[in-house]
């Protein structure tokens, strides 16, 4: 990884997933090591750290890596607006002046909403190059007729949204209905357009790691863009287990076709020494690309302030008071 100095724009030359025809037998082979999976994920964190100079540029990246999000019944324009304000000034400017970073234009990858504040997000980032990404299709449990799930997509693609965040039928996956859910995203990844799709698994509700693989496969199979963990409103939402998973799908799936796509964790995510560990196990697997903001979104409601708090640490040597870093 690049220290402060060396921090670099991200590459966004890959062409997007195609899909390609469902591969039953591939899934049928799908095997996972529960105990090997949890030692990688657990060992993690004491085998690699981060420090100083070069943790200051890995939160840099994940800010700019991040979709920052507001997914609450009581957002209001105002909210979003300040939202936005933050994505695109994500860091106070005393800090970056201080790691002399000041002309690099750091911004957050996405502003992450509702359908209903697409148009104010837009609105707010006019100009930025910043993406407004929208979860639909019945966004947090994908359950609404599908005809109606499909009309959603194209609303918030009209509506000016470039990413969609959907949400994939859960029955689906528990019930062993792999062409269900094949065509399921890619009628859902029709409806986008040139909008890239996030195809979220929910894979708290998935019960095992091989349904959490199985999913992804399907997933890529049908033409995501990402795939991404988790709605962040079930009981368990992203964690490192599962990232081992779905990002070793990635890599099976870009070896078959030679497709990238990208990975999303979301959901819980709000420290930033947890950040870290994703993005070590992101660089060990599937190497730097993965890095970058084409490649790897961190869904995060509440992680920037606890980014911003060790980044003034980083400078001054102090933690200062949460409230000098308002999310919104
Ligand atoms: O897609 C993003 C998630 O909804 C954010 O979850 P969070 O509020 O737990 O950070």
């Amino acid at each position: 990884m690049a220290t402060i100095s060396q921090l670099k724009k991200p590459n966004q030359d890959h062409a997007r997933n195609a899909g390609v025809p469902l591969r039953l037998d591939l899934l049928e082979d799908v095997r996972i090591n529960l105990s090997a999976v949890e030692r990688r994920a657990s060992t993690l964190g004491g085998r690699r750290s981060v420090k100083k100079e070069h943790q200051a540029a890995w939160l840099l990246k994940a800010i700019s890596c991040m979709d920052l999000t507001t997914l609450n019944g009581d957002d209001t324009a105002g909210r979003v607006k300040r939202l936005c304000a933050k994505a695109r000034q994500p860091v106070r400017p005393d800090i970056l002046r201080a790691l002399g970073m000041e002309n690099r234009n750091i911004t957050t990858g996405a502003v992450c909403v509702y359908h209903s504040m697409i148009e104010t997000a837009v609105e707010a980032l006019e100009g930025t190059g910043i993406p407004v990404a929208a979860v639909s299709t019945g966004f947090p449990a994908g359950l609404s007729p599908f005809s109606l799930r499909v009309k959603e997509i194209e609303a918030s693609v009209a509506a000016g949204a470039n990413e969609i965040d959907i949400v994939i039928t859960r029955g689906h996956v528990l019930t062993g209905n792999w062409q269900a859910l094949y065509d399921e995203v890619k009628t859902f990844r029709a409806a986008c357009g040139e909008a890239h799709l996030k195809a979220i698994l929910g894979t708290g509700d998935l019960v095992t790691l091989r349904n959490v693989a199985k999913a992804s496969l399907v997933a890529m199979m049908a033409g995501a863009d990402f795939i991404k963990t988790s709605t962040g409103k079930e009981s368990i939402n992203a964690t490192l287990p599962v990232t081992l998973v779905m990002i070793r799908m990635i890599r099976q799936y870009l070896d078959m076709t030679g497709h990238k796509v990208g990975y999303k964790p979301a959901g819980g995510i709000s420290v930033a020494k947890d950040i870290l560990n994703y993005q070590i196990m992101m660089k060990e697997e599937l190497g730097k690309p993965w890095l970058q903001p084409d490649l790897f979104r961190i869904g995060a409601s509440s992680l920037l302030g606890d980014i911003e708090r060790q980044l003034e640490h980083h400078v001054t040597g102090r933690y200062s008071a949460d409230f000098r870093h308002p999310m919104s």
